[in-house]
């Protein structure tokens, strides 16, 4: 069965509720609609309820299985029991006017939704960047138990062939233990989505053909991520070549257990990883889904902005079945 089915056939009538703040947008309008009618996602929309009504009757959707908040429209004491669990959960960084500022915003309000449980997870992103669409949930959801530092991976899918990209998404230029932490999380990510993980640490080198720190970030990332867990396949320094074709590999890393056929994709830092995905996509004619967020405590999805209503339905699927694994 295609990831897609399985995935949906797994979250079908569990009533995960998924937030989307900018529910002022067609795209995701279009993918709620989906997403209620074929009983997948309990949808809410963030937005003003004229703009959200506007849409939906410029692009014939019917809006009837899906809930929709205006959020000047929400009631001022739910409001203020809001404000006031913003307050507690930034223990001292955030007084209660910031707070009340930050909650006229559709990305803090919903991310205070997941994390009060009045919704299982968030999809955004389609419209704001990654900077204001995460923030939110770096600082209200923070990390899991386990997780240090999150990071965002996309599936990359062709045909038959998937593999996943990490990180393409949060971490600018991570250390060594962050890429470290990186790969791991994104083993994890390839498991839950069928994969076994075959990881390479990506780099301009394999096996030391070139010196430089650059190249030296990603050895000593390698050796921590394989101390940290050593019954994963995880391999570095390699170039994109060695990684991925067998016959380079046999010749630039002949004892690597990963190379030739690595399916999990571990960038050196969120320059290559960004630029990565976007040539995949758009040359390669890869799907990309995602990004993933690794290591957050309640599922979070960072849309991008180039999303089509496709992109929204397939991470809004991907989100409600970590919310169901959560
Ligand atoms: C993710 C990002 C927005 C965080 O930046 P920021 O808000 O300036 O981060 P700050 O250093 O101010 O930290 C804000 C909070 O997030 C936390 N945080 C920041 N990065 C984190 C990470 N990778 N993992 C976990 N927590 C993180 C901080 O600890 C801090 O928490 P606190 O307020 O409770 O102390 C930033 O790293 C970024 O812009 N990354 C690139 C995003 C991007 O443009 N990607 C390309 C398109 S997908
Ligand atoms: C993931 C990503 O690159 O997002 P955007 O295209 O919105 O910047």
């Amino acid at each position: 069965m295609e990831l897609f089915e399985q995935l949906s056939t797994r979250i079908k009538g569990q009533g995960k509720v998924l937030v989307f703040p900018e529910g002022e947008d067609a795209r995701i309008q279009g993918a709620a609609v989906r997403l209620a009618a074929s009983d997948l996602v309990k949808p809410i929309l963030l937005g003003d309820q004229a703009t959200i009504a506007a849409t939906a009757a410029a692009n014939h959707f019917d809006l009837s299985g899906v809930q929709v908040i205006d959020l000047t429209e929400y009631p001022q004491d739910a409001f203020d029991r809001m404000v006031n669990a913003l307050v507690e959960r930034r223990n001292g960084k955030t007084d209660a006017a910031t707070a009340e500022k930050w909650l006229g915003d559709v990305n803090y309000f919903g991310t205070m939704m997941v994390y009060l449980g009045l919704a299982d997870g968030l999809v955004s992103g389609a419209v704001h960047p990654t900077s204001d669409t995460v923030r939110p949930a770096l600082q209200i959801i923070k990390t899991a138990q386990g997780s240090s530092r999150i990071s965002g991976a996309f599936i990359m899918q062709r045909a038959e062939e998937r593999y996943i990209f990490a990180d393409a998404a949060i971490n600018i230029d991570p250390d060594a233990a962050t890429l470290a932490e990186i790969a791991i999380q994104s083993a994890h990510t390839a498991k839950t989505f069928g994969l076994e993980p075959q990881v390479a640490m990506l780099s301009f080198s394999t096996k030391g053909s070139a010196k430089a720190p650059q190249a030296n970030k990603v050895i000593e990332a390698t050796a921590l991520a394989q101390q940290a867990a050593p019954t994963l396949a995880i391999d570095g320094e390699l170039q994109f070549d060695a990684a991925f074709s067998k016959t380079v590999a046999a010749a630039k890393a002949p004892e690597s257990s990963v190379a030739g056929h690595a399916n999990v994709f571990v960038f050196p830092d969120l320059q290559s990883g960004n630029i990565g995905y976007k040539i995949a996509q758009r040359l390669g004619g890869f799907e990309a889904i995602g990004p993933i967020l690794q290591g957050l405590a309640a599922p979070v999805a960072d849309l991008s902005r180039g999303a089509n209503e496709e992109d929204v339905y397939k991470v809004a699927i991907i989100t409600a079945a970590q919310a169901l694994e959560a």
